[in-house]
């Protein structure tokens, strides 16, 4: 797999994306009350960020019959089945693998997606974006068959859940029962948590790692490359779905043509206005036209060969003013209340 692809002139129009996981109710909880309850599931947060991005997508998704969100791609409904649900406590200390932000309970499930329910044609990318064990070995081996490139989020496939509770366990990836098919896959992506899961170094020679922290932005690692990508700033509400909204930024870079390290920091931006809000966050339409017009400036300068990733500031500067254009972003409220802009 060719990590940064050789530039384009121009993307194939339409390149189509195939997103495998569940839809979820997700029930924030804190100080034993619950504070919000909200449309969940990475393949909620990831088809928000391709939607917005005019990126064009497949969604396979089951849900119970007690699903009760409006969504753009309709799901499976299960009928004899509730819809998957997940318990976040923001109180309880550390969960299994010490994210200090949140506890998480699978505490309904809803069926596993198979095979036979993915369809039969090509895809150029496949996001394996599993949240509460839907996806099956079986069924990412279908993925890696139709999809050219498949982009992996390490917790669809080394999550366990108490019998009793539903806690969210975690078991190494060598012993998930997926790690025979991983060196078909382009992308994994973990947190900085998932990844003490894994060993980063053997899975790198396999596909492209991308470790996520949070405030500090991710690292890209393959082969012998290690790149840092910087964050950009945010003022954290939920942390809900920053993973998930990270992976469609990335994906929606590397369709456009984007170079990985771009396409990863394109990832940070979606991540951090996602940890904004509660739930899925609204991509105000101004800064996705100005992100639009950022990829186009950054995939001439490559296409022109005067890009290097050592100016990746540049792009994340240029990048910057389009972050803070959301009109209820807290942090430009806060620059604007102390006179500062963040427009260059
Ligand atoms: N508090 C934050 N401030 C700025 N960016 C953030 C913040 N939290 C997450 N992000 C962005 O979202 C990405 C994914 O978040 P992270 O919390 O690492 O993923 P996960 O939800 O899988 O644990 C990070 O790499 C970062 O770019
Ligand atoms: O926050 P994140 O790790 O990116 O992804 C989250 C999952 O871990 C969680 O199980 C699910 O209930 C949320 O809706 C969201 O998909």
């Amino acid at each position: 797999m060719t990590l940064n692809p050789p530039p384009s002139q121009h993307s194939p129009p339409n390149r189509r994306v195939l997103i495998v996981g569940n839809y979820c109710h997700d029930v924030l909880i804190q100080n034993g009350s619950v504070v919000a309850e909200t449309l969940g599931g990475a393949a909620s947060f990831i088809s928000n960020v391709l939607d917005s991005s005019s990126v064009s997508c497949e969604l396979v998704s089951k849900v119970g019959h007690d699903f009760r969100y409006e969504v753009t791609h309709s799901p499976i409904v299960v009928p004899e089945k509730a819809t998957t649900v997940f318990e976040a406590y923001f109180d309880l200390g550390v969960d299994v693998i010490g994210h200090a932000d949140r506890v998480l309970k699978r505490v309904s499930a809803c069926d596993p997606i198979l095979p036979s329910d993915i369809p039969d044609s090509r895809f150029d990318f496949g996001m394996a974006v599993g949240v509460g064990g839907e996806i099956l070995p079986e069924t990412l081996e279908k993925m890696v068959e139709i999809c050219d490139v498949v982009a992996v989020d390490i917790q669809a496939l080394i999550r366990v859940f108490d019998p009793v509770d539903g806690s969210v366990k975690l078991v190494d990836l060598r012993e998930s029962g997926f790690f025979h098919i991983l060196h078909r896959i382009g992308y994994l992506k973990a947190s900085s948590d998932e990844a003490f899961f894994m060993d980063v170094e053997q899975m790198k020679q396999l596909c492209c790692v991308v470790v996520t922290n949070g405030e500090k932005g991710c690292r890209i690692y393959h082969k012998d490359d290690e790149t840092m990508v910087p964050p950009f700033v945010a003022k954290q509400v939920d942390p809900t779905g920053a993973g998930d909204s990270f992976l469609g930024g990335l994906v929606v870079g590397l369709v456009e043509g984007l170079a990985v390290p771009d396409a990863a920091l394109l990832g940070n931006f979606f991540g951090s206005i996602t940890v904004e809000h509660i739930g899925q966050p609204k991509f105000d339409l101004m800064m996705l036209q100005r992100v639009k017009e950022e990829v186009q400036r950054r995939k001439k300068q490559r296409n022109l060969s005067i890009s290097h990733n050592n100016d990746q500031e540049e792009f994340h500067a240029r990048l910057t003013p389009a972050r803070f254009s959301c009109v209820d972003s807290p942090v430009q409220t806060e620059l604007l209340v102390n006179g500062l802009s963040c427009d260059r």
